[in-house]
């Protein structure tokens, strides 16, 4: 981090405990350190992402606190996603400059004695998934935009005294426990969508009504009637009745859609076989094709789906994240217009790659129908998004849902898959991918694995369920990224990162082996397996390692070990990802001690 953002760190910190000048130094917050630094003399108290670059979350709960947020200095570190500050006695206001970290994920705040109305640049941090304010003394009302922050799953405002309306949130984002308003001021019916949340959550505001709370809302009369002109809240009861018809004529046009785009497939597909040419079998020689739904919509020129109302409202788009190559947000029809090429076709759908207006290329996987319902499907990318803050996983952009097909959008990576490399480096005669390289992306899948086994372990676990080479795509620092988590039904709960564990172990073996699996993964578990056993241990590794620079023979052999617990025929056997992260986590490092030996020889 830089010098402004250190001194910027500390001023926050300063303000934030007036009674205890002494805290930065205690914590290690020093403007002559890096945070970031990741040794013995790093900052605690914060992390950093992949432990080096800038920093990522700041965690200063429960630390009897009792000053003020100085949202300006705090929001000059660029990267800031999480901030800790719930269960101290923090007084004063959120000042607006919150809306400066530009990518906030979660704000905790809960448990302080914060006052004042919530700031409307609130709405401005379009990244926001969790927003925990609940036990201090905010007044007034919401910011009504708040409810457009499409990606927000966790809205925790209780026992404040809050005012005024509820806005209509896309209660489906909520997980469980995720939304609470109760013991405030509010009033008004409470919005349609809301009926599955649990009424606790709006118990204790006097003047709210309609479900999930037992009392119904009066018929506007006359007599009982405040103004005679409809009421924000009834505007608002329209509005969505609009947004339910149009997500039900969206269904249908999606529908319409589909078959036009199987006959088009179909056209493609025969012109593709004249020349001779396999579509599915080859990952980078797709011949161009049009992405799914896009031309119905191109040429109805009066489509219903406004612009408008398929960006914030009226569409069951639901943008997650500000994509990082285009500064406008992504709208649904700006996406069902744009140019699309068939990149492939997999066992769980197709993927398409999607040029922006602006140019920005995007990755529109379009799932097969799984059978699983749709609300199970938001909840799921929801969850796992909220869960998706490592380096090494890649995070969905949007997703879109409706009673005809589900699509995910992520940002297209140039490098490609891991699988594409691997076939790559073997028709150039390999050598381009050296042994530190391949530790490096093992260590990088089972760390980023590890930690969404991690994440996602409460109220049973979310394995990825297709974890192989050509869903590990490279980024722009040729760094994998784990890309599809989520999107398939796995096993939850006990023993579901098994098949993951299995899946890491393959990937693990097409790294040493170079060997890149074309069917069968069970086929190149066994070959190692049977090479190992008559000690032709050696024979197994990919000769372009071997021959390179770095590698030992010893160290090669520990990964092998490791890659085959991994692929162990007994899922109880298998280790778990954490275990596996930390044992390649050592041969690496004692890869790197052994190359400082070497050069300082
Ligand atoms: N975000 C992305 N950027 C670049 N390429 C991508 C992206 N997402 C997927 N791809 C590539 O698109 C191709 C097709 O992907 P797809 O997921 O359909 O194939 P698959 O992994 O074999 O199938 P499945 O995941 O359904 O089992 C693959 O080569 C994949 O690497």
């Amino acid at each position: 981090e830089s010098d402004d953002v250190r001194k910027s760190l500390i001023r926050f910190l300063e303000k934030l405990s007036p009674n205890d000048p002494q805290l930065a130094q205690r914590l290690g917050w020093n403007a002559s350190t890096d945070p970031c630094n990741g040794t013995a003399v790093g900052w605690s108290n914060l992390t950093c992402i992949d432990k080096k670059m800038a920093v990522q979350t700041i965690s200063l709960e429960g630390m009897g606190l009792n000053g003020t947020i100085d949202a300006g200095e705090l929001c000059r570190a660029p990267s800031l996603a999480v901030v800790r500050l719930q269960d101290n006695f923090i007084r004063g206001i959120l000042p607006a400059e919150i809306s400066n970290c530009a990518n906030l994920m979660h704000l905790y705040l809960r448990n302080n004695q914060l006052v004042g109305s919530l700031p409307s640049s609130l709405a401005d941090l379009g990244n926001l998934k969790l927003l925990d304010l609940s036990n201090n003394n905010f007044s007034g009302e919401l910011p009504a935009a708040l409810s457009r922050i499409s990606g927000l799953s966790g809205f925790l405002v209780q026992n404040n005294n809050l005012n005024g309306s509820i806005p209509g949130f896309w209660f489906r984002n909520f997980g469980a426990g995720y939304f609470n308003v109760s013991y405030n001021q509010f009033s008004g019916p409470i919005p349609e969508g809301a009926e599955d949340i649990g009424s606790a959550s709006f118990s204790g505001n006097q003047g709210l009504c309609g479900r999930p709370l037992p009392n119904a809302c009066s018929p506007p009369s006359p007599s009982s009637s405040p103004s005679p002109s409809p009421s924000p809240d009834q505007g608002k009861k329209d509005h969505w009745g609009t947004r339910e018809k149009l997500i039900l004529f969206s269904g249908y046009i999606a529908l319409g859609l589909f078959l036009l785009a199987y006959a088009a497939y179909r056209v493609l597909r025969k012109k593709a076989a004249k020349r001779n040419k396999k579509i599915a079998a080859s990952e980078s020689s797709s011949p161009k094709s049009s992405f799914t739904m896009n031309k119905t919509v191109a040429t109805g020129s009066e489509h219903p789906i406004s612009t408008e109302s398929a960006a914030t409202e009226g569409s069951t788009l639901v943008v997650l994240k500000k994509s990082t190559t285009t500064a406008a947000e992504l709208k649904f029809e700006e996406l069902l217009k744009a140019p699309a090429e068939l990149l492939g076709r997999g066992r769980f759908g197709s993927v398409y790659k999607v040029v922006m207006a602006d140019g920005a290329a995007l990755a529109v996987k379009r799932l097969k129908d799984s059978g699983g319902s749709g609300a199970e499907f938001r909840r799921r990318m929801v969850r796992v998004d909220m869960a998706a803050r490592h380096p090494n996983v890649l995070p969905a952009v949007a997703f879109y849902c409706s009673s005809q097909g589900k699509l995910v959008v992520y940002e297209f990576q140039q490098n490609g898959s891991l699988l594409n490399l691997l076939r790559g480096s073997n028709r150039a005669g390999g050598g381009a991918f050296d042994w530190s390289w391949r530790l490096r992306v093992a260590a990088g899948i089972a760390e980023g694995l590890a930690f969404m086994h991690k994440e996602l372990d409460s109220e049973g676990l979310i394995g990825h369920g297709n974890l192989k080479s050509s869903n590990i795509l490279m980024n722009a620092g040729m760094d994998p990224c784990i890309s599809e988590y989520g999107l398939v039904v796995a096993n939850a709960g006990d023993g579901a990162d098994k098949p993951d564990v299995y899946g890491f172990g393959i990937i693990l073996l097409e790294l040493l082996t170079g060997k890149p699996v074309q069917n069968d993964p069970q086929e190149l578990a066994k070959w190692v397996n049977s090479v190992v056993r008559e000690e032709w241990t050696v024979e197994v590794f990919d000769k372009s390692i071997v021959s390179g620079a770095g590698a030992s023979e010893e160290r090669m052999v520990q990964m092998l070990q490791v890659g085959l617990r991994c692929v162990n025929p007994s899922a109880k056997a298998r280790p778990s990802m954490d275990q596996v992260a930390s044992m390649i986590n050592a041969v690496r490092e004692e890869d790197e001690r052994s190359l400082l030996v070497s050069e300082s020889e």
